[in-house]
């Protein structure tokens, strides 16, 4: 892809997307300018561990960018679009990874009407494993929207959703990772304060969420269909089900999902 990519942040997902677009090749180093408020320290780290371009300077960053990413927390979004929004245009693309912000508060913010496609990748894209929510906005272009689409498969599998769903996807797949790495957390202090060594509980354990993650793909049975075969009656795996049932684990995933959608609501109001 031949395009000039310029990143507005450079902060987790920033380089978790960068990270993983040069390791995928679909764009080269070169083809990538990063920008944030001041952390010049921060840029230099970007620089020395990607070889991507970096500059304060907006309008370096911007005016010559085909693919302008937003890549700031939802409340910089005002001040930072306000920063960058002179040297923009209307043929620019701009894709915003932001959670909460819709495309029309974009498009608003920069005043113009350029094509606006909304993201909600997850950090796994640093290894090419995203699962990406995609979005157009109402200037963007079905040219603009795949364009996007094959952006982000060189770092994951990406699904074209409606605008309103992206608050429960920015639940389910966007914070998602770190709701499987808390549970990680709750199995290895169950292994450890059991006598096991840290360093095998959490070879074992990423391998069993590897594993299960790969079932979910590969054998076209559901979770639940697969979680019955793991319990058997009167056995281990029941007495721990149990526990979890009596304690409403469930319920309270659900409710901790809806937690973080309405969070995501909540972002895009302020
Ligand atoms: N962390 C994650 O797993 C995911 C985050 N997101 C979204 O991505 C966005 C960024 O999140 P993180 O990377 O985690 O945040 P972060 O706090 O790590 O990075 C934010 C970046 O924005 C920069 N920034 C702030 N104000 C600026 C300005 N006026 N001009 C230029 N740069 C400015 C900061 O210097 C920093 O580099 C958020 O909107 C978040 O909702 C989306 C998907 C996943
Ligand atoms: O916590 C957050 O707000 C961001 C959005 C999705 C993942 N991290």
């Amino acid at each position: 892809m031949d395009k000039k990519i310029a990143f507005l942040g450079a902060g987790s997902v920033a380089e978790a997307i960068i990270s993983g677009m040069i390791r995928s090749e679909v764009v080269n180093k070169e083809q990538i300018i990063v920008t944030n408020r001041s952390n010049l320290e921060r840029l230099e780290q970007m620089k020395n561990n990607y070889g991507v371009q970096c500059t304060t300077d907006k309008e370096e960053a911007f005016s010559y960018a085909d693919i302008v990413m937003l890549a700031v927390k939802p409340n910089n979004v005002e001040e930072s679009l306000e920063s960058i929004k002179a040297y923009l245009n209307p043929n620019q693309l701009i894709v915003s990874i932001i959670a909460g912000v819709t495309t029309e508060s974009i498009r608003s913010n920069i005043g113009i009407d350029a094509g606006v496609v909304r993201v909600m990748p997850n950090t796994s894209a640093s290894i090419g494993r995203s699962a990406t929510a995609i979005t157009a906005g109402e200037f963007a272009s079905e040219q603009q929207v795949t364009l996007v689409e094959s952006l982000f498969q060189s770092i994951g599998i990406t699904a074209i959703v409606k605008e309103e769903d992206m608050h429960i996807v920015t639940a389910v797949s966007g914070s998602g990772p770190a709701y499987f790495y808390y549970l990680v957390e709750a199995m290895e202090k169950a292994a450890t304060e059991s006598g096991l060594e840290k360093e095998i509980a959490d070879k074992l354990i990423t391998q069993t969420i590897l594993g299960a993650g790969e079932m979910l793909k590969q054998s076209g049975e559901t979770a639940a269909g697969l979680r019955k075969k793991i319990t058997s009656p009167k056995g281990t795996t029941e007495a721990g089900i149990q526990q979890l049932e009596e304690k409403k684990f469930q319920q309270i995933v659900i409710e901790s999902l809806k937690c973080a959608r309405d969070r995501s609501i909540e972002l895009g109001k302020n």
